[in-house]
């Protein structure tokens, strides 16, 4: 396993990363939420910038980067612009979504960008070259809040987002059952020790979910997302609760 680093954050050793969403509609929501970070136990800041009302303008979009860049200090920047077909706010088409990831990535200000992998298609390939020149780490990710894919279906999405040279792994998926609970652990624990080269990030949403946000060291699952105040999917809890746990299991996972 490679673990990837990010301005001094080892993603995919030890205890699991903290990612926290910014997720507001307007540049003012959005800059309270990144100020309000500090002090809280962080590793990571997501913006998801799907909340933005101004999100299609983009001469918007990069004056709020810049000021988040600022706002986030030295902790990695993470641009995600969820789509509604994945579970965000926001419709777009395809070549739109390309075209903002594209840019987003191209404007310097991003450590991390997060590039839905079945959204993109085949222009994985121009998003990866053009986040690679530009010295960001992708994020290839995939949702499903309907429901729970087969094993072999979620280790199989890995296996092709690995195959088509992302940085980081990530699935997200929907319990209907802890029995699906169960699925997503077990293909998450079979994709690191059997296929995975470079880290891994599964959840499962919700409550039912929520054992698989805390126990990814165990199981391999290398970030986990938590709330500041705005959760931006169901089952996270906030920083300050999410840490204590991954360190309680963290300095008691290789005790006898
Ligand atoms: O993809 C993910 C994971 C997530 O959906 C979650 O379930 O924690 C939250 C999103 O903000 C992030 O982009």
């Amino acid at each position: 396993m490679n673990p990837v680093i990010v301005r001094n954050v080892k993603i995919g050793e030890g205890i699991p990363k903290i990612c926290v969403p910014v997720a507001g509609t307007t540049e003012k929501e959005i800059l309270t939420q990144a100020e309000e970070l500090s002090g809280l136990p962080v590793d990571i800041v997501e913006w998801r910038a799907d909340w933005f009302t101004d999100v299609f303008v983009f001469e918007r979009v990069n004056e709020v980067l810049v000021k988040l860049r600022k706002a986030a200090g030295d902790l990695p920047l993470l641009f995600t612009f969820r789509t509604a077909m994945e579970g965000g706010e926001k419709a777009v088409a395809a070549a739109d979504y390309t075209e903002l990831v594209i840019r987003a990535v191209r404007t310097g200000l991003i450590d991390l960008v997060d590039i839905e992998f079945f959204t993109v298609g085949e222009d994985m390939e121009k998003c990866l070259e053009t986040a690679h020149k530009a010295d960001v780490k992708v994020i290839a990710s995939s949702h499903d809040f309907q429901g729970t894919p087969s094993k072999e279906d979620m280790i199989s999405r890995l296996r092709r987002m690995q195959e088509a040279g992302a940085d980081i792994l990530k699935l997200a998926v929907m319990p209907r059952s802890r029995r699906d609970v169960l699925a997503l652990l077990d293909a998450t624990q079979e994709m690191v020790t059997r296929y995975a080269d470079r880290p891994v990030i599964t959840m499962s949403m919700g409550g039912t979910g929520l054992i698989s946000r805390l126990c990814g060291e165990e199981f391999g699952s290398s970030v986990t997302f938590g709330a500041a105040k705005q959760a931006s999917a169901p089952g996270q809890i906030p920083v300050l609760e999410l840490e204590p746990i991954l360190k309680t299991i963290h300095e008691n996972i290789h005790t006898k």
